[in-house]
């Protein structure tokens, strides 16, 4: 059902926290559910997507409790696995099923995963080659390598593998399947993507090298339960950020946000545009630092995006563009193919949400091209499903003239389900 916001006479302001982290949550399920023992994970973010997660390691046989957003996580360990009955579902999960391929090529069971319609037009050759090359077996329905794939995994090798694209879902998907097969597995990146599935094992009581950009991992280490706490979730964080930057007489917090480097991509490139913001980091939960972001509204200049750079704000390229419309100067955002293979195609996507805002922006094979300075006048947009675009019009309505409406607002509940009542927790009406 379409939904129509307006809140052009608001600033924001005030401090608020983000839920947990969405990355950070998938993983520490997952290594939970591997670990023998009884493991306590806080803060883990309560969503659509995690939800995938805890509903498939359920059907494997671990016993998983739910109270408020903590979460019991109960398992014999992952000996104790047991065929599931009937197909996984993703839902819309690229995480859920990327790291998951790789945990399940190492049970010699077979299991089908299947995904929603975003979720079925995803690529998984990206995970189905290096599985391959290391023993398990996959097959497409379909025939393409897209969901859904049954898999049927057993005793695999280690392998050194080179990754063609920069994913973390492909690097932690070998990571995982390394961490069940005998002898040494390495990935070798290009450029860094972000690093908690190496970061949280030692917290389980495993261990990882990781020189550079090469990751390696010692195969059948037992690990052991723990209690952790999920940093929020620096993505999320990334829409108040833009918000609060665009926004006059902006000024606000997030408190108790993970401030890995390897996620603050977007911070750093808008500092280099001009943009207020200070990152302090407050303390550190294992090895994952948490801290606090302060933003105000600043004026803006364009900068350029190092390849490099890219990964780590990936999923805050479509915040950048809509930043970008209010730079003093026009901006390309280059070096971004990856966005087609999000939820969504983002880049056709961002490029026609903010087109309709009434942005100047276009579309090449890996760039956006936006020019700065531009008065959004408000309209009807389309989410295609995604979440990250869902949540970009709202946060474009503020600063739009006119409403902005848009036709599927349930698709936030993906990532971050608060969304709304945070937004209205933020919004100070002018006086
Ligand atoms: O590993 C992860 O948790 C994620 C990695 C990124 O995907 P890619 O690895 O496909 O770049 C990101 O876009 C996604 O939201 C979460
Ligand atoms: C791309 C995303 O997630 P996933 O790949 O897990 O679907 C996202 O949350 O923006």
């Amino acid at each position: 059902m379409s939904e129509r916001f307006h809140f052009k006479d608001y600033s924001l302001a005030g401090e608020i926290e983000v839920p947990g982290d969405k990355s950070i949550s998938h993983r520490a399920l997952m290594l939970a559910s591997l670990a023998q023992g009884e493991s306590v994970i806080n803060r883990f973010l309560l969503s659509e997507d995690c939800n995938r997660t805890i509903e498939a390691f359920k059907a494997l046989g671990v016993q998983i409790e739910t109270h408020g957003d903590q979460v019991l996580v109960k398992s014999e360990g992952a000996s104790a696995f047991k065929e599931p009955s009937s197909p996984l579902e993703m839902g819309n999960s690229g995480t859920t099923i990327r790291l998951l391929a790789g945990l399940l090529a190492a049970f010699s069971f077979q299991v089908t995963l299947t995904g929603d319609e975003s979720l079925s037009k995803r690529p998984m050759e990206r995970v189905i080659t290096p599985l391959t090359k290391m023993g398990a077996h996959f097959q497409s329905i379909t025939g393409d390598n897209k969901l859904p794939i049954k898999i049927n995994g057993g005793k695999l090798m280690p392998i050194t593998y080179h990754l063609p694209v920069d994913s973390a879902q492909v690097k932690s998907a070998i990571i995982l399947a390394g961490l069940l097969t005998e002898g040494q597995t390495t990935v070798v990146e290009n450029n860094p993507t972000r690093d908690h599935t190496e970061k949280m094992l030692p917290a389980f009581g495993g261990s990882i090298k990781v020189e550079e950009q090469t990751v390696t991992i010692k195969g059948k280490q037992s690990l052991k339960p723990t209690n952790l706490t999920v940093p929020g979730d620096q993505s999320s964080a990334a829409f108040w950020v833009a918000a609060a930057l665009i926004t006059p007489d902006s000024h606000i917090k997030v408190k108790e946000v993970g401030v890995n480097e390897t996620r603050l991509g977007f911070v750093n490139v808008l500092r280099r545009m001009g943009a207020n913001i200070k990152v302090k980091v407050d303390r550190y939960i294992g090895d994952e630092p948490i801290g606090t972001i302060e933003v105000s509204y600043s004026t803006l200049h364009p900068t350029t995006i190092k390849p490099n750079e890219v990964p780590a704000m990936i999923d805050e390229v479509p915040l950048l563009a809509l930043v970008a419309t209010q730079t003093y100067g026009d901006m390309t955002i280059e070096h971004i193919e990856e966005l087609r293979y999000k939820e969504t195609d983002r880049i056709s996507a961002t490029v026609a949400l903010l087109k309709n805002l009434g942005a100047n922006i276009k579309a090449s094979n890996d760039q956006i091209e936006v020019y700065g300075r531009t008065l959004l006048k408000g309209g009807q947009v389309k989410t295609n499903g995604d979440h990250r675009m869902a949540m970009m019009a709202v946060i474009a309505s503020i600063i739009s003239e006119k409403p902005v409406t848009i036709d599927d607002v349930e698709c936030i509940q993906v990532s971050y389900p608060n969304f709304l009542d945070d937004l209205r927790g933020l919004l100070k009406e002018f006086v």
